[in-house]
């Protein structure tokens, strides 16, 4: 049995921060372990062009703790006015080094987002010119729709086509869960890749529905049957360089999770890297942990690999029962629960 791992130091491929006195928690978390992180820029308002970015990006930076050089790196919104010209700022500043799409309505602070495709063209033509990737919360919006089926409907609907038309264009399919995501990503092209995480790996429907709801399980795309998390765990321990470490780590305060219409999101990054540990080890694939959280996004983003490490030590803990978030209590999935894995150095 493997009792510690060390690796390359990880990157968070897709992370909310949220903002204001937030920021003292989730910075610190994210910043515990990962050198870098793509952060989502759903905020309200949400972040649409680079002074926007620059501004969130200083907020993030005066909240990290004393030492930290974790680095935040900083995301587009798009909504259906940002322009070419938008992208091309953006992608000379530096510092932003993605864009979003949210199609509009589909998740937590999507209003603001993209009501057809057609308006964002321009802009993904400039993205594709630069080498900025698109990054996609892939599902549709019809209320029709069932919530099970948004994702496959948006990949069959949508994706392929979007894929098709810009084939230099770089997309990272966020936070898949369910097995025709991982299908499609592995058949497209090497500019397609895919986010996964923590929580679609460990648990499907069931653990949020069976014998009673659990609202910490709650998050979009919704937990998928357990077929789908199996398709998942294959994809993380395949080693394809297309599939990499994203948490989606989307922190909701306890009193608008515990709720009869409770928001989504878990909140994962306290001991994100030690959850994915949990997930390979299931696979006896600790050995192909570090490709998918500190090799292939980098790699995909064309930035340089860490080149620090971290330590995991098989050392159970026992996960604190809430955090303080701004003024609220935050409930941290498997709150009060035991993990196996600890970071050397890192406390949660
Ligand atoms: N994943 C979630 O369930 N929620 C995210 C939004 C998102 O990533 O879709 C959030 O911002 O709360
Ligand atoms: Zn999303
Ligand atoms: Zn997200």
């Amino acid at each position: 049995m493997i009792d510690r791992l060390t690796l390359l130091r990880p990157d968070d491929w897709h992370i909310h921060l949220r903002d204001g006195a937030a920021l003292q928690r989730t910075v610190a978390d994210a910043g515990r372990t990962f050198a870098r992180a793509i952060i989502m820029p759903n905020l309200v308002p949400p972040v649409r062009n680079t002074a926007e970015a620059d501004q969130y990006r200083e907020r993030i930076l005066a909240a990290r703790p004393a030492q930290s050089d974790f680095e935040p790196l900083m995301v587009l919104y798009l909504t259906d006015k940002t322009s070419a010209q938008d992208i091309k700022a953006a992608k000379a500043s530096g510092f932003v080094h993605a864009a979003k799409l949210y199609p509009a309505g589909a998740t937590t602070n999507s209003d603001y987002g993209v009501t057809q495709l057609e308006a964002i063209y321009p802009a993904l033509e400039a993205m594709s010119a630069v080498g900025m990737p698109l990054l996609v919360h892939g599902e549709v919006t019809h209320a029709d729709v069932d919530i099970f089926d948004r994702e496959k409907r948006f990949i069959d609907e949508q994706l392929i086509d979007l894929v098709a038309r810009f084939p230099n264009l770089k997309v990272v399919l966020e936070h898949i869960t369910t097995a025709d995501a991982a299908e499609f990503v592995s058949s497209a092209s090497a500019n397609v890749a895919a986010t996964i995480t923590a929580h679609h790996l460990l648990y499907n429907r069931n653990h949020m529905l069976a014998g009673g709801i659990r609202p910490h399980f709650y998050c979009l795309p919704i937990l998928k049957r357990n077929t789908h998390q199996e398709a998942l765990l294959d994809a993380a321990t395949s080693g394809s360089s297309k599939f990499f470490l994203g948490t989606d780590s989307a922190p909701h305060a306890q009193n608008a999770k515990e709720i009869a219409c409770g928001c989504a999101g878990c909140y994962t990054a306290y001991a994100a890297i030690e959850l994915y540990a949990e997930a390979f080890e299931q696979r006896q694939a600790l050995d192909k942990l570090e490709g998918f959280a500190s090799h292939f996004g980098a790699d995909f983003y064309g930035l340089p690999r860490n080149q620090d490490s971290i330590t995991l030590l098989r050392e159970p803990w026992t996960v604190p029962d809430s955090f303080a978030f701004a003024e609220q209590e935050l409930i941290p999935l498997r709150a009060g629960e035991t993990l196996n894995w600890r970071v050397l150095g890192a406390q949660a």
